[in-house]
This record gives C-alpha cells, structure tokens and sequence, in this order.
C-alpha cells in the first residue's frame, strides 16, 4: 500500500494525486532510490526541482531526511555557541507568554495542546508562536511592507536562535525547546520559503504545485511538531511513515483552511485551486469571483473534499504511532479541524460567502471521541 505506515521506502501520497474523476494519476518511480540518497538529500529550500518529477518526491526527500535524523539522533541544527540566555522564571514567562498567543490565536489548537504533558505543551506553544509570527509576516497587517529581503533577515534571526543567540522572550522559549527536543532547522526554513512564494505566486496549476505550498506552511508544521510528541518506543511502523503521517496532517489542514476560505482569497485576487481540475471541472478563474455555487461547484468542491479526507485518513493511522500521551491531543485537534469539511458540506458547498462554522458543542464533543479513539486504538 502506498504511504503503508508500516511501509519502509514507499511512494507517499500517490493515493492523494489520484481521483478518478479528475484524472490525478501520477507515478513516483523514483521514490525507491530515495534510501539511497538519505544522507544527501538535498533540502527544498534550495532544491533543483528538475531533479526530481515531481514536487511531491522533492519533499519526500525531506521526510526521509528528517526521519534519518530522528533515527541517528544527531541532529544538523548547528552547534549551540552560546547558552541560552534566559533561564528560569524569565523562560517560564516566556513560555507562558507564548501559550497564551496561542490561546489568543488558535482556540482549536490551544484546546489541543492543554491535552499533552506540561513539558511538551510549552514546546508545543513555543513552535506555535513561530510559525503564527512567520505566517503573519504575509498574512499580518503589515502584511503589504514585506519584502523578500525582509522573510531573508527573519530567516538571519531564524539561524541565530538555532544557534543560541535568540533576540526576544519568544524566540528564547524556542531556542530553549530545540535544545531540549530533537527538532531541525530544515522545516522552519522551508516554512519561510513558503512564505517567499506566497508573495510572488496567487495560481496553483496542478495538484502537484498546490500540494508543495501546503508542504511548506503546513506539512513543515507536521515536521516540526513529531520530535516533540514523541514516537511510541513500542511502535513496529518506520520512523519515515510517522514523519509521513505527520506532513499529510499538515497538508489536510491546510487543504481544509484553502477549502473554508476560497471567497475571502478571491477577495484578494489569489486562488489557492488547481486550475488543471478546475478546468476538467468546467470552471474558469471567472467563476470562482463570481462566487456562484453551481452544481459544477459542488462537484468540483466534493472531489476536493474527498482528497483533504484521505489525507485526514492517512494522518490518523500515523498517530497511533506516536507516544501515548500524545495521541489523544493530536487526535482531538485533527477530528476538530475536519469537521470544518463537514460544515461546508452542510452550507450546501457555499464557501464563497458562507464561512464554515464548527460550533463550540461539536469542538467539546470531539474531546472524549478523541480520548476514546486514541486509547482503545484504531
Ligand atoms: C496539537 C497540535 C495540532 C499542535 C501543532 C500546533 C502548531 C505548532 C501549530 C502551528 C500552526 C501555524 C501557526 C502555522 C503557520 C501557517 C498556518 C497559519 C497554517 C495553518 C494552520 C491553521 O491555522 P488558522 O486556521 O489559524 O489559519 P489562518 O492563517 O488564520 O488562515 C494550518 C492549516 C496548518 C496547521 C498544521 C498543523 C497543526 C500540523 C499538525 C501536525 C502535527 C501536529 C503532527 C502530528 C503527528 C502525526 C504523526 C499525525
Ligand atoms: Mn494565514
């Protein structure tokens, strides 16, 4: 099976690219070397895409690379040359500090993150923070002043924290958390790439394009996230398909969040679709400002739907292979955020005017689903 989580060296997402209706059929004959290259996989921030044929191999070579990591346990996240600066209570405030945006930001992710151990809550909220600082660098109010030399001095400071030079409370809380987990620089940096092409890019041409931007501001999330959690030391599957499992929960959120928001990306002129598909699917950039829900759109919606659903599959068969105690939060946040898919089903596919709205009864709900799922298994 492809992606198997207990698979070695397998395809990944090769289920994902391929709906019937939509002809997205691919192969992924070169994945099988990628055992072989694991040392050198060349990172995407700066990879040569003809080396690969296909975005999605391109970060499967990351995946294997960070699961390599995990597995030597030697992490190439640089030296720490300098110790850091801030210790007890000022990095407990300065943990604090960050749960607390977290809460401000992300209600749904916060509930989450109140599920796991103490200690890899405040790591959790301290990678939180720095992605929401990342991610509002384009989509914050100061959104329209950054440059692409501006995402290059984020990325300065990124390398310095990494090294122990943090410059705020936040970073410091972040500096403190790679000291302690096991977490590589590579998918922060793949983040601010992500960035880097949110500000030059608003059309997706395929899947393939689409599935590599979700790669760098979601699946990086994935990445960064699994050191902390923790994989189940009694766990049969490979280090890779966890780390797999962990990208496509990222890419089905994110997948999900481009579903929910199509009319207010309109709005700003970007379309966040593949248009190959929207094309098979008898639709035109027009339509979608237009925003009229035809039964061409509704169809067109479902076979999205069904896509951002198999990811959600794949992901939750990974995290049974996360450490105990982790399963539980990852599990509520991953139930919460699909049913996001099942509100827009329920507003008859009209996500141009109409946002989708899980209501607090159904988040609460979703809690003990999730405890009972995660510890009676599958
Ligand atoms: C418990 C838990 C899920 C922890 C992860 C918390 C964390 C570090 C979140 C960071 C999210 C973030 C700020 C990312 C920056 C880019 C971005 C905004 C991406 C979108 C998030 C949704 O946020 P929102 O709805 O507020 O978006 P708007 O900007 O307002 O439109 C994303 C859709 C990405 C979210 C991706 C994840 C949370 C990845 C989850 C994967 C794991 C935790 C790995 C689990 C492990 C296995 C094996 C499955
Ligand atoms: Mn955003």
């Amino acid at each position: 099976m492809s992606g198997s989580v207990l698979g070695l060296v397998s395809p990944v997402h090769a289920k994902f690219f391929s709906a019937p209706s939509y002809g997205w059929g691919r192969r992924r004959s070169k994945c099988r070397i990628y055992s072989s290259i694991l040392v050198s996989a060349t990172l995407v921030a700066t990879a040569e895409p003809s080396t690969y044929d296909s975005y999605e191999e391109m970060v499967y070579a990351v995946v294997l690379k960070q699961a390599a990591l995990t597995k030597r346990e030697r992490i190439s996240r640089g030296v720490l040359d300098e110790s850091v600066p801030l210790s007890g209570d000022l990095l407990s405030d300065a943990y604090e500090r960050c749960g607390e945006v977290c809460a401000e930001y992300a209600k749904t992710f916060y509930l989450g993150t109140l599920l796991m151990t103490p200690e890899r809550r405040k790591a959790i909220w301290a990678i939180y923070v720095w992605c929401r600082r990342t991610d509002e660098l384009v989509d914050g109010p100061n959104a329209s002043y950054i440059t692409p030399t501006a995402l290059d001095r984020w990325e300065k400071r990124l390398d310095d924290l990494f090294s122990g030079r943090p410059y705020d409370m936040y970073d410091a809380a972040l500096s403190d958390t790679i000291a302690k987990y096991p977490v590589d620089i590579q998918p922060f940096k793949d983040m601010i790439e992500g960035m880097r092409l949110d500000l030059k890019k608003s059309r997706y041409r395929n899947f393939d394009e689409l599935y590599l931007y979700c790669y760098y501001v979601a699946g990086t999330v994935g990445l960064m996230s699994v050191p902390v959690m923790g994989i189940a030391p009694d766990s049969k599957a490979s280090i890779e398909s966890v780390y797999n499992a962990a990208l496509a929960l990222g890419v089905a959120n994110q997948l999900t969040n481009i579903l929910r928001d199509v009319g207010e990306d309109a709005r700003r002129g970007r379309i966040y679709l593949p248009l190959d598909e929207l094309a098979q699917a008898g639709l035109s950039e027009d339509d979608i400002f237009a925003g009229k829900v035809t039964d061409r759109w509704r169809n067109f919606m479902k076979g999205q739907i069904k896509r951002a659903r198999v990811f959600y599959d794949e992901a939750e068969r990974g995290i049974f292979e996360l450490n105990p105690a982790s399963r539980w939060p990852v599990l509520a946040s991953s139930l919460l955020y699909r049913q996001i898919l099942d509100a827009i089903e329920a507003n008859d596919y009209n996500n141009f005017t109409k946002r989708a709205y899980v209501s607090k009864a159904k988040k609460l709900l979703s809690l003990p689903v999730a405890y009972a799922k995660a510890t009676l298994g599958r």
